[in-house]
């Protein structure tokens, strides 16, 4: 039952008007007159939302103490205080210790029927946040340990807490805009917006639009707030930085040197504060002297420059990221997580990945949704999706069907000469002498070769 709301007031008049007017809107209300009442109905049952008077005659707790033992045992319930004429400082007072929201005496129908919808709309959002959360779980960690991922956890720790600009290299799908939100994350700008806008998908007309809003002429109503309004008093994340028009390079750099811009068709002075972090696929070295960028403001942004490696030169954190994504998508999806062979695993960590983490997951994904048959059985290297395994030579299978990528160079060499000198054999229809001949053997050493590996 999600509208179980309780309602604690010395008066009975109001207690009942209060009620009545909620049991009308379809809720469903209890009652209490003091504190011990109320916690003892709240011990029966937890409501989901209670009105709470401040003043109550003849009970052992006033309403901000009963307010600050509700906290206590139950944070996310909200309360609202119904304060009496005069007490609206203690009302406010009351906001500070956690309450959600006052109406003040006498009210009306509908104001308080409106106090009640949107406490009871705050907490459901709040709770399906919360769920929301625990359903992607930690969708924002940096996995991995090898060296260099962990000398780049070491760098964002650093710089995260620094205010400073910061320039973000890597190749596409590398991770770039996962290090983005985790510096905004360990910043003192954390509790503010992370806005996101990339250059390379905005086409240059939409630009500064998009970046600066739009302020309407008079008599039109409505303005729209640009990308660095939106992310005032916290991080703007510009992705694909080298794919900005010059037009618009020549207006960030301004903003940059005195944090204040113009809408588009405006006049008036936005002032914002904003941590601008970017990032960029392309060599900004290059680009500059090409004259596609200005090198001012290249400057102007890689106060820290961070580079992310692809993927390739991180390969042993291949497995624990396919463990972590195939938590990911189980959770998100529902499909059961398997269990990568070791010869699936040797193939996927000697991929090139030229899309890295984006491709690995995507793949990872693939593999979920495809493999099908029993859930408990192990995924082998044959089961991944085909252009994975084709950047790898066409290799033989083991003599049990393992994969060779699963094999040591000894197990390997042996399964290819095994399979190589069948199909020689094979070729020159039986004949040793003249197989010997070809392959360039002794007659003698390739008959004991072929003792050697169980052949003939
Ligand atoms: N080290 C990592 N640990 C966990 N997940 C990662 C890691 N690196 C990247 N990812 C995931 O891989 C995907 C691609 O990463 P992201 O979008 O940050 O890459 P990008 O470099 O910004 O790509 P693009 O240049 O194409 O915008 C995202 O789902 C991200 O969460």
């Amino acid at each position: 039952m999600a509208n179980d709301i309780l309602i604690v007031d010395d008066e009975a008049d109001i207690r009942d008007l209060v009620a009545g007017i909620l049991d009308d809107e379809g809720y469903k209300t209890r009652t209490a007159r003091d504190s011990d009442s109320a916690l003892a109905e709240i011990a029966t049952r937890r409501p989901n939302l209670i009105f709470l008077d401040i003043w109550m005659q003849g009970s052992k707790l006033d309403g901000l103490q009963l307010l600050e033992q509700i906290k206590k045992d139950h944070a996310d319930v909200p309360v609202v205080m119904i304060s009496g004429h005069g007490n609206i400082e203690t009302a406010v007072a009351a906001i500070k210790r956690g309450a959600y929201d006052f109406i003040e005496k006498p009210f009306k129908a509908d104001r308080l029927v409106l106090v009640a919808t949107r406490a009871l709309e705050n907490s459901r959002l709040k709770r399906e946040v919360r769920e929301l959360k625990q359903l992607a779980p930690a969708s924002n960690t940096l996995v991995g340990k090898s060296p260099c991922m962990n000398q780049l956890r070491q760098t964002i720790d650093r710089a995260g807490k620094a205010n400073s600009r910061i320039l973000i290299v890597g190749p596409s799908g590398a991770g770039k805009e996962l290090v983005a939100r985790t510096l905004h994350n360990l910043s003192s700008r954390a509790g503010g917006p992370f806005v996101v806008i990339n250059a390379a998908t905005i086409t240059p007309e939409r630009m500064e639009v998009e970046l600066f809003g739009v302020e309407l002429a008079d008599g039109e109503t409505g303005r729209k707030a640009g990308a660095l309004e939106e992310a005032h008093g916290g991080t703007l994340f510009i992705d694909e930085i080298a794919d900005m028009p010059r037009e618009t390079q020549n207006k960030i750099l301004r903003v940059l040197v005195d944090q204040t811009f113009q809408r588009a068709g405006g006049t008036n002075k936005v002032n914002v504060d904003v941590r601008i972090i970017s990032s960029t696929s392309r060599n900004l070295e290059a680009e500059i002297a090409e004259g596609r960028f200005r090198e001012d403001l290249y400057h102007r942004l890689s106060v820290v420059p961070i580079r992310v490696p692809p993927l390739s030169e991180r390969r042993e954190d291949i497995p624990e990221l396919v463990d972590y994504f195939m938590d990911q998508i189980s959770s998100t999806t529902g499909l059961p997580k398997r269990r990568i062979g070791e010869d699936a695993m040797a193939v996927l960590q000697s991929h090139v990945w030229p899309g890295n983490v984006r491709q690995l997951r995507n793949n990872i994904e693939r593999v979920m949704i495809l493999a099908g048959g029993d859930p408990e059985a192990t995924i082998t290297a044959d089961m991944l999706p085909q252009d994975v395994g084709s950047m790898i030579p066409a290799m033989p299978t083991g003599v049990n069907g393992e994969h060779i990528m699963g094999l040591s160079l000894r197990e390997a060499r042996e399964v290819f000469e095994r399979d190589y000198l069948i199909a020689q054999i094979s070729r020159f229809s039986g004949n040793i002498s003249r197989t010997a001949e070809f392959v360039g053997m002794e007659r003698s050493a390739l008959h004991r070769k072929l003792k050697a590996l169980g052949v003939g």
